[in-house]
């Protein structure tokens, strides 16, 4: 017998996603720029010198070609914007028909999925619900919560991103901030 040296293993701290052996992938708000509503209160924020990082994530070095699988953690801060809460850019795949599986670890939110079609879903995040995205749906993570909101995923690993329509057009939904409370509203800017 062969011990071969394919298997991969990361440690991720359980309370805050994060990994003492990787780098992760940040995202501040000045990367966020057309994909939070209130753009002018984005940038004026941002003027007043205020670039908050909104999450994080790992995109682990790993083999990706069919049959692979890539995993991580992303880390989405508490927050909001002018009432929209922090969330994640959001993104198809590539490969459309690829799902995704997202596992709650700690905080609290929503996973909104939207098809290419318009068709949507919404699914709560609470540690130890585990959320799978269907093939085709986008899907971004919402932190409604007042700690960080921490997920490990999982989905094939050559499935690539592809954030186009979503970083000119936006979600159809948004989920904001009325009475203290999460809503789900139309995004007013959103069109066809
Ligand atoms: O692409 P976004 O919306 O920045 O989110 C990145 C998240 O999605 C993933 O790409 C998984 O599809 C993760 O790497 C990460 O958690
Ligand atoms: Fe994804």
């Amino acid at each position: 017998m062969t011990k071969t040296n394919l298997a991969n293993a990361t440690l991720f701290d359980l309370n805050t996603g994060l990994s003492n052996e990787e780098e992760s992938v940040k995202r501040h708000l000045s990367d966020m720029k057309k994909l939070f509503h209130d753009t002018e209160a984005l940038e004026q924020q941002l003027d007043n010198g205020d670039n908050p990082l909104i999450y994080e994530y790992y995109a682990l070095d790993l083999p990706n070609t069919a049959g692979d699988i890539q995993y991580g953690t992303s880390i989405v801060y508490p927050g909001t914007l002018n009432g929209e809460y922090y969330m994640t850019k959001g993104h198809f795949h590539e490969i459309l028909e690829t799902g995704e599986v997202y596992f709650c670890l700690s905080g609290q939110g929503y996973m909104l999925m939207e098809s290419p079609e318009g068709e949507w879903e919404i699914e709560e995040l609470v540690p130890g619900r585990a959320v799978q995205v269907p093939p085709r749906y986008a899907h971004r993570s919402i932190n409604t919560g007042n700690e960080p909101m921490v997920t490990f995923f999982t989905f094939r690993a050559d499935a690539g991103h592809d954030y186009g329509s979503i970083e000119t057009k936006g979600y159809r939904k948004l989920v904001v901030e009325k009475d203290g409370k999460p809503e789900i509203i139309d995004n007013p800017k959103w069109a066809l």
